[in-house]
């Protein structure tokens, strides 16, 4: 945060990423937030939501979930100074450096500084170009010269995709939906695939690793075209979330 002051950080003890993740149930539950750990066990049964919804992220960096109660939304001031109370030590790696969350962006700075950033990894630029999207189902395409190449399905719960499914999947005359293991470009299938499977769970921001997709998919096999797909799931994505929902829960 804030009024983070490295002196009294060198003061909290030590913990790693293993020692956190030893705590990751009702019984004993710490959270990394900011490079921070709290054990916020005594605080879980008064969260004002359901248990489940905190739980989650026990014995995790959960700085992504303390800065996204829902997406874009953060948690309050009163909050922040509540979390406090729960302060046992500060997140390190095993060479007893700091560990930053997995996520730069979310550390966002506070020192003033403008650090150039990809934008596939600005946090703040993604909340702002996303808005606060309603939980429901949605439909979007993707079009290039008036044919359809992606045309996906997903809903979002709590701001967070629960389901990805495409409808259509094409380029020039070639229907990958209907290509099996084997098929030269079945590979391209399989990538669309592995990007569904990796936004299932997360955030709606989450869309915008796509623009580097290789935080996203695995190198199959030298198929060179991965930024461009994830650039036309992206655009069928956001096109669904223009139109708006497309029937409730
Ligand atoms: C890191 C995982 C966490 C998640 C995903 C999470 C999620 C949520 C959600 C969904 C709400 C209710 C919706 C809303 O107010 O908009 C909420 C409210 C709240 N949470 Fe959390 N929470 C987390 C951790 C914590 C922790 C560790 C504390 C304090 C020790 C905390 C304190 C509060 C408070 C005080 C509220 C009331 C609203 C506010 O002050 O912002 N939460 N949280």
């Amino acid at each position: 945060g804030a009024d983070r002051d490295a002196a009294a950080d060198e003061a909290l003890g030590p913990i790693t990423l293993e020692e956190l993740a030893e705590h990751d149930n009702a019984e004993s539950c710490w959270k990394a937030i900011h490079g921070r750990v709290y054990d916020i066990t005594d605080y879980v049964p008064r969260h004002p939501t359901d248990e489940a919804v905190i739980l989650e992220w026990c014995g995790r960096e959960s700085t992504a979930g303390w800065d996204n109660k829902r997406p874009g939304v953060p948690h309050s001031p009163r909050a922040a100074t509540l979390l406090e109370d729960y302060l046992i030590g500060r997140l390190v790696d095993e060479r007893g450096e700091p560990e930053l969350a997995a996520n730069p962006a979310v550390e966002s700075p506070d020192d003033g500084v403008s650090r150039a950033q990809s934008p596939a990894a600005d946090e703040r630029l993604h909340r702002a170009m996303l808005g606060l999207p309603q939980d429901g189902h949605y439909r979007g395409v993707f079009i290039d010269r008036g044919v359809i190449q992606v045309n996906v399905t997903f809903d979002l719960r709590d701001g967070r995709f629960e389901s990805i499914d495409y409808r259509h999947l094409a380029y020039r005359d070639v229907d990958y939906l209907t290509l099996a293991e084997g098929d030269d470009l079945h590979p391209v299938r399989v990538q669309h695939e592995q990007i569904a499977e990796r936004l299932v769970g997360e955030p709606v921001t989450a869309i915008f690793a796509l623009y580097e997709p290789e935080r996203v998919v695995d190198d199959i096999d030298g198929f060179s075209g991965a930024t461009l797909r994830g650039a036309k799931v992206i655009s069928a994505i956001r096109d669904g979330l223009n139109r708006g929902v497309y029937s409730w829960p």
